[in-house]
């Protein structure tokens, strides 16, 4: 579904910003991209959706090359969610909002409407449908951004950031939406620094150093390796850090951590230790 061979690229003016970028991503995938501040992966974000073009080396979306596809053909197959979801809403209200790419993609009548009402009942939003989307709040914004993107039903869906800002109901949210669009065969990368929500969320992770890839792995095998983290420059999961500290097995989201804790529970030797440490 994206295929990015050994790309590079420099603002105009500046140094490397990405260097030798190669990776694929197939449909159903959930990836997370992940690294230090400026490491490159909003610009590479922005060279999987078309908005720049690497200086060498080629990226494909779906089969379409993004140096030959204007970007607005480029946005029927890749739809981005933004840091920033202000950058992307320009409609008076949250249903025109999530209209608005349907629409461009020739649908009408009661495809339009199932469209539009699936994607305001996914993110949440059919209260506020009719209201100014700027006049909602940060988190809001960020469902309506995502809603307008969900509703055009690409191939690939690029998020950036998309956890920031929400409470932990809207996190939960946000969390099944991407399940659900991978496991309806999209693919799906966000760019995150909250690797509690990498673990939760991810089957892999990018990572990224000063522009280049340090790690391609398996979430449960980035995680589990500290050289990777540390090289990474990402902190781990806070249940793999309390099963670690606990002596229990690796558990990389909450629920893991629980079930390892009852494990131990029935071994009276490592249950004893957890319960000690734990006092
Ligand atoms: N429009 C731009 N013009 C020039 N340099 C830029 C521009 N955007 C980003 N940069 C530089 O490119 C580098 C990578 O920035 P980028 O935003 O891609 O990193 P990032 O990993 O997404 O960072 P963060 O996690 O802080 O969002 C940084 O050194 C940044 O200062």
């Amino acid at each position: 579904m994206l295929r990015v061979e050994d790309v590079s690229f420099a603002y105009p003016g500046g140094g490397a910003v990405l260097a030798d970028i190669r990776f694929q991503a197939a449909a159903g995938e959930i990836l997370a991209i992940v690294g230090r501040n400026g490491a490159g992966k909003s610009t590479l974000l922005r060279l999987l959706n078309g908005l720049r073009q690497p200086g060498s080396g080629s990226i494909a979306v779906a089969g379409r090359s993004t140096a030959d596809t204007p970007v607005h053909e480029l946005a029927r197959h890749i739809g981005t969610v933004f840091q920033a979801p202000e950058q992307q809403i320009f409609n008076a209200t949250v249903r025109d909002e999530v209209a608005f790419g349907p629409r461009r993609l020739g649908l009408a009548g009661a495809a339009l409407e199932e469209r539009i009402a699936a994607a305001l009942a996914r993110t949440g939003l059919a209260e506020v449908a009719g209201r100014h989307p700027l006049d909602l709040d940060q988190a809001a914004r960020r469902m309506v951004a995502l809603g307008s993107v969900l509703a055009m039903h690409p191939a690939v869906l690029l998020l950036d950031e998309p956890q920031r800002g929400l409470d932990a109901g809207a996190a939960a949210r946000l969390e099944a939406i991407i399940a659900e669009e991978a496991a309806a065969g999209r693919c799906v990368v966000l760019v995150c620094h909250d690797m509690d929500f990498v673990a939760r969320s991810a089957g892999r992770v990018l990572a990224l150093a000063e522009g280049r890839v340090v790690a391609d792995a398996a979430t449960s095998a980035f995680f589990a390796d500290a050289g990777l983290t540390r090289r990474a420059g990402v902190e781990s999961p806070d249940p793999l850090l309390l099963a670690r500290h606990f002596g229990l097995a690796p558990a990389l989201t909450g629920p893991a951590f629980a079930r390892r804790w009852i494990e131990a529970a029935g071994e009276p030797s490592a249950a004893g230790e957890a319960r000690r440490r734990a006092h």
